[in-house]
């Protein structure tokens, strides 16, 4: 290993998301190339780098520098650079001379050691000199935490969160017990902090590293949609994944339940382990849904609505089918009601009555659902206000940064009847929140269709629900005269229930396209965003056209679609800027989709006469303008919200020419293209296809092999999730306390 010194005269490539740094330094003996992670480097810094010569087929001889360790200038012309970089916030270029001049070369000791003499320079008061303090060091630490952390390939971004978190004691707590990490840092999971352990030379059968194991199973399960997993799997898992024994991880398991960070629950099948706090709110949502539903309203107690029913159906001059009157009796009488249905069964008509009927009767209605598209399209179909579930419960951020509702069980949300839609999107942490939030007398109204895709979330709360039998359910399904001249509809509801759909009917909405290889497939999709659709239906092939894939990987997933599609939907241009990001090419027009929930991401419009705050997972938008000096790309939204994201922050963003079926749960969109060919057997299922083409309303194109498409109709095997929530509703029922 060589170590070398050199000021950076300039910045050659710098790859923001994992430090990748090609530097032109120069030292005594002239210049030279270094490459290397060294994410902190800036232009007139001076650096000692540790590594070994090596030689670029192309550009020649380089320093492949391992580690780098900035030096504290000393000469006063390194010193000034180093200030007027603008490292230290509250000292520019001005100021920098005005100190410099005065300490000289002791500048920075004077800054560190006895920084009151700043009050000695012109310009420089009390309050300069605290944020010049506190810049310097928060400076000076942050940059030991990159330095020593980049090697083990940690971001300077996730560096900046270990900071935020840990303070000046962060590399003293990572070397006490690096596992921490994993359950403290978001982006680090327990691999990263088990790959540091290990250079740290930890013992790898140390209580923090199985503990952390099984707390990172339970974590990777709840990815997968399980409020719990049972004891045996937990076992399995953490021995293959850690290679210890089972004893070690049953001690481990107690001592977890023992500090309450796991529960352990005994159950007909065996021993459940949960997180404590998903445990938790299962058995809460399943209280809360009892408590509520059991509620005895003795003021409107079973009052004849049918005269109400029949005077909206008069005004709205509609005749509601036998099942959507009872669904509007059961929800206006009960305290808990379920209504749930396929597309066009009258599940809006059925919540518009019901809205009516309460308003007539001077209650308070609120309305929500669990995303900001299903929200908005709540508030269009009913022609009232809905809110996301996360601003009905007055989302906010706590001083740690934490997520927290200011509406819960102390001040709970001031309405006499809730009605929540697109409720199989609904998590149980969710879920959990919301009821929590909910006073007993309040109505709740829950409508979805529970054959949708279940929540990205854990549990499989509507369905559970549903199958319990414990809370009144009225399922709609009879399909509309309306609606059933869509073959959208009639063949979704074929698709639910294992039959082959109608395909080409000429004139109608839903047609196949063959396609034998992926290749082909591509040629035809990349054909009908083109050209065929937009002559023939008048659509814009970029805004109104979704691509939708079961899957990220292979020729026609999302990945490689969105590279095709980009080059030809977007295609490189003089005028339109560009950002690499994770090897992805970024271009002004690009179609983007936030991938995240972000309840503060401030948005407003071009002419700023408005603003606000929120943009959600799923959301779909342009890259408008790309600003390099700053390093800056904005996005708009919904035609007029213009969003500015850092360069650190694009994590957030991916492309979205063809995006997941499942991130396109709760979106609409006027035309669909789905294509249909092999995928891995799990991504092969009814529901994935029933809620892709549930997505589109004016036209399905699905393109590949019928092979395919019969056997996702055939799968009805919907992924088993974990979850107790129907049991513990049953055993209630049981023990009667609900009848
Ligand atoms: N009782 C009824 N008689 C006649 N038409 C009805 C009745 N109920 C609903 N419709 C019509 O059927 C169509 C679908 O109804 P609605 O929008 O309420 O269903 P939905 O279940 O909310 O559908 P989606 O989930 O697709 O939004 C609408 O055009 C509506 O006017």
């Amino acid at each position: 290993m060589e170590r070398l010194e050199g000021m950076v005269t300039d910045i050659v490539f710098h790859n923001e998301e994992n430090g990748y740094t090609i530097a032109r330094l120069s030292n005594g003996d002239g210049d030279f190339t270094a490459v290397g992670c060294m994410p902190t480097l800036s232009i007139g810094e001076t650096v000692e780098l540790e590594g070994k010569w090596g030689r670029h087929r192309l550009y020649g001889e380089q320093f492949e520098a391992e580690k780098f360790i900035p030096v504290i200038p000393t000469s006063v012309e390194g010193i000034r650079v180093y200030l007027a970089s603008g490292m230290v916030k509250g000292i520019g270029e001005k100021m920098a001379n005005r100190i410099i001049e005065k300490f000289g070369v002791e500048t920075l000791d004077v800054i560190q050691n006895t920084p009151d003499r700043l009050l000695e320079v012109e310009g420089i008061g009390r309050k300069k000199i605290e944020q010049i303090k506190k810049s310097y060091s928060e400076d000076r630490e942050l940059r030991n935490i990159i330095i020593e952390m980049s090697p083990y390939g940690i971001s300077p971004n996730q560096c900046l969160r270990i900071y935020k978190r840990y303070r000046s004691n962060a590399l003293k707590l990572i070397a006490e017990n690096p596992y921490r990490l994993a359950e403290d840092i978001r982006g680090i999971g327990f691999k990263t902090a088990d790959n540091i352990a290990r250079k740290m030379g930890i013992d790898m059968n140390s209580e923090d590293r199985i503990e952390q194991g099984i707390l990172f199973v339970l974590r990777n399960a709840l990815m997968e949609g399980h409020t719990y997993l049972p004891e045996s799997e937990v076992e399995k898992e953490a021995m293959d994944l850690m290679n210890i024994d089972m004893e070690r991880v049953d001690n481990c398991l107690l001592s977890l339940a023992y500090d309450q960070k796991i529960k352990l629950e005994n159950t007909k099948e065996g021993i459940a382990v949960y997180l404590m706090n998903y445990f938790l709110a299962e058995t809460s949502v399943c209280n809360k849904l009892v408590e509520l539903s059991v509620f005895e309203f003795t003021k409107d107690k079973n009052i004849d609505i049918s005269d109400k029913i029949n005077e909206v159906e008069k005004a709205e001059n509609i005749k509601l089918a036998d099942n959507q009157r009872q669904a509007v009796k059961e929800a206006v009488n009960g305290g808990v009601t379920v209504i749930t249905g396929g597309p066009g069964t009258g599940k809006t008509t059925t919540i518009n009555t019901i809205i009516k009927i309460f308003r007539g009767m001077k209650k308070e209605v609120a309305l929500a659902a669990p995303t900001g598209r299903a929200a908005k399209r709540m508030t269009e179909t009913t022609g009232e206000e809905s809110k996301t579930i996360h601003r009905l419960l007055e989302m906010g951020y706590s001083t740690d940064d934490e997520l927290v509702f200011f509406r819960n069980e102390e001040e709970p949300i001031k309405a006499d009847v809730i009605i929540v839609d697109e409720a199989s999107m609904i998590d149980i942490l969710l879920m959990n929140s919301l009821l929590s939030a909910i006073k007993p007398g309040t109505k709740l109204i829950i409508v979805g269709d529970s054959d949708q895709l279940p929540s990205v979330g854990a549990g499989n709360v509507l369905g559970d629900i549903i199958d319990s039998g414990v809370i009144k359910t009225v399922r709609l399904n009879e399909i509309f005269r309306q609606a059933e001249q869509s073959m959208i509809v009639v063949n979704a509801h074929k698709i639910n229930k294992g039959e082959r759909p109608v395909l080409n009917r000429k004139g109608k909405d839903f047609f196949f396209l063959n396609g034998e290889t992926p290749q082909k497939i591509m040629d035809t999709v990349v054909g009908l965003v083109e050209k065929r659709l937009p002559e023939f239906y008048k659509v814009d092939g970029l805004r109104d056209i979704q691509i939708l894939s079961p899957m990220r990987k292979g020729d026609v997933g999302v990945n490689n679609m969105n590279t095709v599609l980009q080059s030809c939907l977007n295609p490189p241009g003089e005028r339109k800027a560009e950002a690499v990001f994770n090897k992805r090419t970024f271009r002004v027009g690009d179609k983007v989709m936030q991938i995240k929930n972000n309840y503060t991401k401030s948005w407003k419009t071009e002419d700023e006469k408005d603003s606000g705050e929120g943009i959600y997972n799923g959301d779909i938008g342009y890259i408008y303008y790309i600003d390099k000096n700053k390093k800056l790309i904005y996005v708009i939204f919904d035609e007029s919200k213009i969003v500015e994201y850092s360069y650190e922050e694009m994590d957030e963003i991916e492309h979205s020419f063809c995006t997941t079926i499942h991130k396109s749960q709760g979106s609409e969109f006027p035309v669909v293209v789905i294509p249909i060919s092999w995928a891995p057997p799990m991504l092969l299922s009814r529901n994935l296809l029933y809620t892709a083409i549930t997505r589109a309303k004016k036209l399905v194109v699905l393109v590949g092999d019928t092979r395919y498409l019969d056997m996702m109709i055939k799968n009805n095997r919907v992924n088993a999730r974990y979850s107790m929530l129907s049991e513990r509703l049953g055993v209630l029922k049981e023990e009667g306390v609900i009848i």
